[in-house]
């Protein structure tokens, strides 16, 4: 038994890189995590990345990342896992960002000495040492000719599963042509953060995943195929040829065996010579792999980004939404909302109420949610008071696209009248529930046409809502979050918490090689899972009364981002 099967999943986020290892059963048995700002040295980062505010540039150093895999290794073998039973690799990439290799990488990546860390011997490797991250907005030029490429932004949405985005692949490369031409055309390959771990343990360069190659605005999700006349705009001055060369092929399935863990990992760790790595995926993606995620279900992310995800057989594109091929499962897909103001933007209502109350409690997010759950839904005392809403941006938002600001809005359900007033607001404790209910109004408007009654009468909802992420810990997004989205079943956390887009990718590398020919993910992980072990139930969902309230009041919120929208572009003299 002590030789049973194990499997790691690596997850490279925002904030942090971690490790987790479960059997063949899917129990977890070693979590390892290095934290960026917390664990690593030599690097001057905040919150995992470094800014260039004139630019609007965000970007991650590399070599950090290096510094934290060996970390991360080790720390697994000081806590006693054999690698020599460890099967299969996967692993879950924060989305978007690219990795440039430069001539010497592949020659580089083959002869990775074991006596060495990673970060020692493989700087020379990138063509340039950041990656552009996730919450980068330098694109705004790039994103208007994707927009335009096709015709229109309805029409990148139908056929690579978006609008542009600041911080798509696509556009950020095209950026990068004009940027840094030299070094673009010493650039070999372009990765992107999940292909870059996948690269790091195979020992040469991996092909990009089936679902996080979505992320790009390049890949024809309907065709399989990268779209030409895209790939032609996104070269710039370059040739078209030559950026089919740096992005690579990408395999339809999921699961393919991509080769053996380099001899680095098998003579410094201990790993197994037959230890295989499977694709790494995104880590939106990676997390709707955490459990038998059913087509009604949705869940909730709450990382520095909050995102919200569904598993669906629909193929329904649209600009304000993400549609992108399922990690494992043809013929399905991941629908997406994404925000950037998602734990960082709540992190700064929770400081400012600390400081007002000069209150510093061991446990932060103490008065924070002792404020958000005494405060009445949307700030009514009485069914008769105006109800609050407001946007609380400290970084640009994605949806809407908006610059960084705070807006405060009262609403009359009853008439329709929306004031954009602070005056009712007491700052900052009313921010507390405001901008938990703002977060989740917009998760709620946006996904309204992707869920269904679950009979008996009852509205659309999800049947369940499922928690992850670091925000899944409080019990106050908790309650709110069931009140506004509903779910017939309530609301759910997985046991492991704010680790669900590792475990994700552990799982992803089970199912890659425990499958049988043609097992479906969903079918070899729903057998084996043990809900009562693997999930809780922390907060009712869909309450009568309390559910069709805020149901009036996302038209509120509607209106109320339509109007910020038009007051920002007319003062910046653009079209809305
Ligand atoms: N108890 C809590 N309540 C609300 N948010 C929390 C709590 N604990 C952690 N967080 C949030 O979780 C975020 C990190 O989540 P995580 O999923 O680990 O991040 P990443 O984006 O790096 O994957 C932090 O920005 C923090 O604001
Ligand atoms: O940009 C997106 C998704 O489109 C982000 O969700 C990133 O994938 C980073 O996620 P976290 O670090 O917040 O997990």
């Amino acid at each position: 038994m002590s030789q049973s099967p194990l499997y790691i999943g690596f997850d490279l986020s925002t904030q942090q890189l971690k490790g987790l290892v479960v059997n063949s059963e899917l129990k977890v048995v070693y979590i390892a995590k290095f934290d960026f700002d917390a664990d690593s040295h030599g690097f001057p980062i905040k919150k995992g990345v470094l800014t260039n505010e004139a630019e609007h540039e965000v970007y991650a150093p590399i070599a950090l990342w290096l510094q934290a895999l060996d970390t991360v290794l080790e720390s697994l073998r000081k806590q006693g896992l054999d690698f020599s039973r460890v099967k299969g690799i996967s692993g879950a990439g924060q989305q978007h960002g690219s990795v440039y290799w430069g001539d010497e990488a592949e020659q580089l990546l083959r002869n990775l000495d074991p006596s060495k860390s990673l970060e020692d011997q493989l700087p020379a490797a990138f063509s340039h040492p950041y990656s552009p991250n996730w919450q980068d907005s330098s694109t705004q030029r790039e994103c208007d000719e994707f927009d335009e490429i096709l015709g229109s932004p309805e029409q990148l949405a139908q056929a690579t599963g978006s609008k542009a985005h600041h911080r798509f692949t696509g556009p950020q490369i095209l950026r990068f042509t004009r940027k840094h031409p030299e070094v673009y055309s010493k650039t070999a390959r372009i990765s992107l953060v999940s292909s870059f771990i996948a690269s790091l343990f195979l020992g040469h360069i991996a092909p990009f995943d089936i679902s996080d190659v979505c992320g790009m605005n390049l890949w024809n999700i309907k065709n399989g195929t990268y779209d030409d006349k895209i790939l032609q705009l996104c070269s710039g001055k370059f040739e078209v040829e030559d950026l089919k060369r740096k992005l690579g092929d990408v395999p339809e399935d999921g699961g393919l065996h991509l080769g053996s863990v380099h001899s680095y990992y098998t003579k410094r760790y201990g790993f197994s010579s037959d230890c295989t790595v499977i694709p790494a995926t995104g880590d939106n993606p990676a997390t709707i792999l955490a459990l038998p995620l059913r087509p009604s279900d949705a869940m909730v992310s709450l990382g520095t980004s909050t995102t919200f995800l569904m598993s669906t057989p629909s193929y329904m594109p649209d600009p304000a939404t993400h549609f992108f091929n399922h990690p494992t499962t043809a013929g399905l897909y991941m629908f997406m909302l994404c925000y950037k103001n998602g734990g960082l933007a709540r992190e700064y209502v929770r400081d400012s109420i600390n400081e007002s109350l000069k209150d510093h409690p061991s446990q932060p997010w103490a008065n924070f949610d002792k404020i958000s759950l005494e405060s009445p839904p949307l700030g009514q005392k009485n069914p008769t008071d105006l109800m609050k809403m407001g946007l609380f941006f400290p970084r640009p938002e994605i949806v809407p696209n908006l610059p960084s600001g705070q807006w405060r809005f009262t609403y009359n359900a009853e008439s329709g009248d929306l004031q954009e007033t602070t005056s009712g607001w007491s700052a900052p404790n009313d921010e507390a529930r405001a901008i938990i209910e703002s977060q989740l109004l917009s998760l709620r408007l946006r996904s309204r046409g992707l869920t269904q009654s679950p009979g008996n009468g009852l509205p659309a909802q999800p049947r369940r809502v499922y928690l992850v992420g670091g925000g899944s810990k409080n019990q106050a997004i908790a309650k709110i979050a069931g009140e506004i989205l509903g779910g017939v079943e309530g609301v759910y956390k997985l046991d492991i918490g704010d680790n669900a887009c590792a475990l994700g990718a552990a799982y992803k590398a089970v199912w890659g090689m425990e499958r049988q020919p043609g097992q479906t993910f969903e079918n070899l992980i729903g057998q084996r899972w043990q809900e009562e072990e693997f999930i809780e139930k922390i907060a009712d969902g869909y309450q009568k009364g309390v559910f069709e309230q805020y149901g009036k009041a996302v038209e509120g919120f509607e209106k109320m981002e339509q109007q910020v929208v038009q007051q920002v572009s007319a003062a910046q003299g653009a079209k809305p």
